[in-house]
């Protein structure tokens, strides 16, 4: 129970609720409890009438008081028993709710190392399965658990009154009830789990297969997905069959047992009835109500710690990420302003997971308004310079200042807050074009959406969709061309209007002549501001202030274009290559 006590907090929160739920529980219960008690009076009638001890009338009279009694009683107790389920269930709920934005918002603060270190689908099952089992901590476990005790304490206070030799009879077998229960519901949710496992495997396939349809289809490979599909679906099939052996011994199990008892009443009540130890044939009635009253309940009590144990096992995973520091981490309350100005000293660091020394001992400085091109053959680190400006990865050795200042001293949101970055995989959302525009600017008006589309030199392409701005993205909706993406990727950074912008080899998609037109726009907007651009053309950062040009996480060249083309070394070789290709294409 140890890991459970993290969620005493929400228990506490939602104390009210829950004291209500448990005295309308008992409430339910004793109402339901009347039937037992006035079968029994049933009988006592009956006999009392068949021996001719009360008239016909108090007969009839008596008979119908026990009816209404017991019909009495059994709506009160149904009405009670729906607010019961209201109460505590919803109680769940709430709470199930509370806790998955509590791991949301964790899973949000921690560092891009995080999620490389763990699988999204591990992520999902944890925000989503493991959430679901702790409810069921809370709702059903909680619910059957007062209502097994009230009904115990009760019910065998009645059954001891009435006749305790019998009461013993007929317990005998209900823990043994809770034991196979618990048992089975054990195995069950070994086989579910496995189930679940062979479940997804099926469907990631099949999301990948479809997805990826198009390369599929290419390559005529459509019969060998079929087969790897229907071996998947075997084994899967394999273990729901295994499964649903072991649910089918639940309820045979539970009637063999109930079947049991009910026997032991009729044996034990019978013997005892004739040996005059109980007064009425009735007691024996309301004993076999009991019975099957209790052997829900008891059932229960296995299922209940199973399910408190699943309950267990999940928080465990979700602690486990509830309790990570995130690596990056703000530390600075006060707001900062960022003008732009950036320097790199000695700059060395290494990815965790690969060990792969991205950057090695650099240093480069940009002016506050300025623009800094970053060229290099490829893995050669551009990008990971961007990621620290952004913070993204704490360093190891040396030290970035923006604007002078350590960047690690300075306010994290107020930081990615000026940075308008544009990533190499544009990202676009399923969404409108319009809202992921937007996105980088929530409150932005429709003519901002539309200029910053035309600085990008997309707009045009975006009013010959149907529905324009409002055209919808993603799967069920239109797929951009690789370029056209990229354009809306640039237009998201250019309405943040940032004071740093970042753009990774985001213009490699889009031919030289609207790359040319982008690049005088960009350079329009960001004036004062400073711009860093990666790529692998040279026509990208030919104007750039300085050119920086990384080998293997190393500085090899530093200058302005014109310095570069005048010196031996990538630069040039580039430049004279790319401008060949080009003389080519013209001729
Ligand atoms: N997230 C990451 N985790 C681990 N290693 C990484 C990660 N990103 C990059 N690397 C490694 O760091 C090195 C530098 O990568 P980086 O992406 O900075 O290069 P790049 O110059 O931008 O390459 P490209 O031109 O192909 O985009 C590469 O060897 C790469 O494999």
């Amino acid at each position: 129970m140890k890991e459970l006590q993290h969620l005493n907090k929400y228990l506490l929160k939602y104390k009210t609720q829950l004291l209500v739920g448990v005295i309308i529980t008992i409430a339910a219960r004793l109402f339901l409890l009347y039937t037992p008690r006035y079968v029994k009076q049933i009988f006592i009638v009956i006999e009392n009438y068949s021996k001719g001890l009360i008239t016909e009338s108090i007969f009839e009279k008596q008979l119908l008081e026990a009816i209404l009694y017991i019909v009495g009683a059994a709506i009160i107790g149904g009405i009670l028993t729906f607010f019961m389920r209201q109460a505590i269930i919803n109680v769940s709920r709430y709470i199930e709710f509370d806790l998955k934005n509590e791991v949301y918002n964790q899973y949000q603060k921690l560092s891009l190392n995080f999620y490389k270190k763990n699988r999204t689908g591990d992520l999902m099952n944890r925000i989503t399965e493991d959430v679901s089992r702790v409810r069921m901590y809370f709702g059903p476990a909680i619910m059957y658990s007062i209502n097994t005790i009230t009904l115990f304490v009760i019910v065998i206070i009645y059954m001891v009154s009435a006749s305790p030799k019998l009461t013993l009879y007929t317990i005998v077998p209900l823990p043994i009830l809770s034991v196979v229960i618990y048992k089975l519901s054990k195995e069950i949710h070994k086989r579910s789990t496995i189930v679940q496992q062979y479940l997804s495997n099926l469907s990631t396939y099949t999301q990948e297969s479809f997805s990826g349809i198009s390369v599929i289809k290419a390559y005529g490979i459509e019969p060998r997905t079929s087969v790897n599909f229907k071996s998947l679906a075997s084994e899967s099939k394999e273990k729901q069959i295994s499964l649903a052996r072991v649910q089918a011994w639940f309820f045979p199990m539970m009637i063999l047992l109930i079947g049991t008892s009910n026997l032991l009443v009729i044996y034990i009540g019978g013997m005892q009835y004739i040996n005059g130890e109980i007064e009425s044939i009735g007691t024996i009635a309301e004993f076999i109500i009991y019975v099957n009253m209790l052997t829900w309940p008891v059932a229960t009590v296995g299922w209940v710690t199973s399910i408190v144990q699943q309950a267990e096992a999940s928080q465990k995973r979700i602690n486990e990420f509830l309790k990570l520091e995130p690596e990056i981490k703000n530390t600075v309350d006060t707001h900062t302003i960022i003008k732009g100005a950036i320097e790199f000293k000695n700059v060395s660091f290494t990815y965790d997971d690969t060990n792969i020394t991205a950057l090695n001992n650099i240093s480069f400085n940009i002016d506050e308004g300025k623009s800094l091109a970053i060229l290099g053959k490829t893995g050669s680190g551009k990008s990971t310079i961007l990621d620290l400006i952004g913070r993204l990865y704490d360093i190891d050795n040396g030290e970035i200042l923006i604007d002078s200042k350590n960047i690690n001293t300075l306010n994290l949101t107020d930081l990615r807050d000026s940075i308008g970055y544009v990533p190499q995989d544009a990202f676009l959302f399923s969404d409108t074009i319009k809202n992921n525009i937007k996105f980088g600017k929530q409150d932005a008006t429709d003519d901002e959406v539309i200029e910053a589309a035309k600085y990008a030199q997309v707009h045009k392409n975006i009013i010959k969709f149907n529905n324009g701005y409002d055209t919808k993205l993603g799967e069920r909706g239109i797929t951009l061309s690789g370029g056209q993406k990229q354009r809306v990727s640039i237009a998201r950074a250019i309405i943040k209007s940032p004071n740093i912008l970042l753009l990774d080899d985001c213009l490699s998609a889009v031919d030289t002549e609207t790359e040319e037109k982008i690049l005088k726009n960009l350079e329009k907007i960001s004036k004062g501001k400073t711009s860093i651009i990666v790529s692998h053309r040279v026509s990208s950062a030919k104007n750039a202030d300085k050119i920086i040009v990384l080998d293997n996480g190393e500085i090899v060249q530093e200058g302005t274009h014109d310095a570069l083309i005048n010196v031996d070394g990538y630069y040039k070789h580039l430049y004279l290559k790319q401008l060949s290709e080009t003389n080519q294409k013209d001729d």
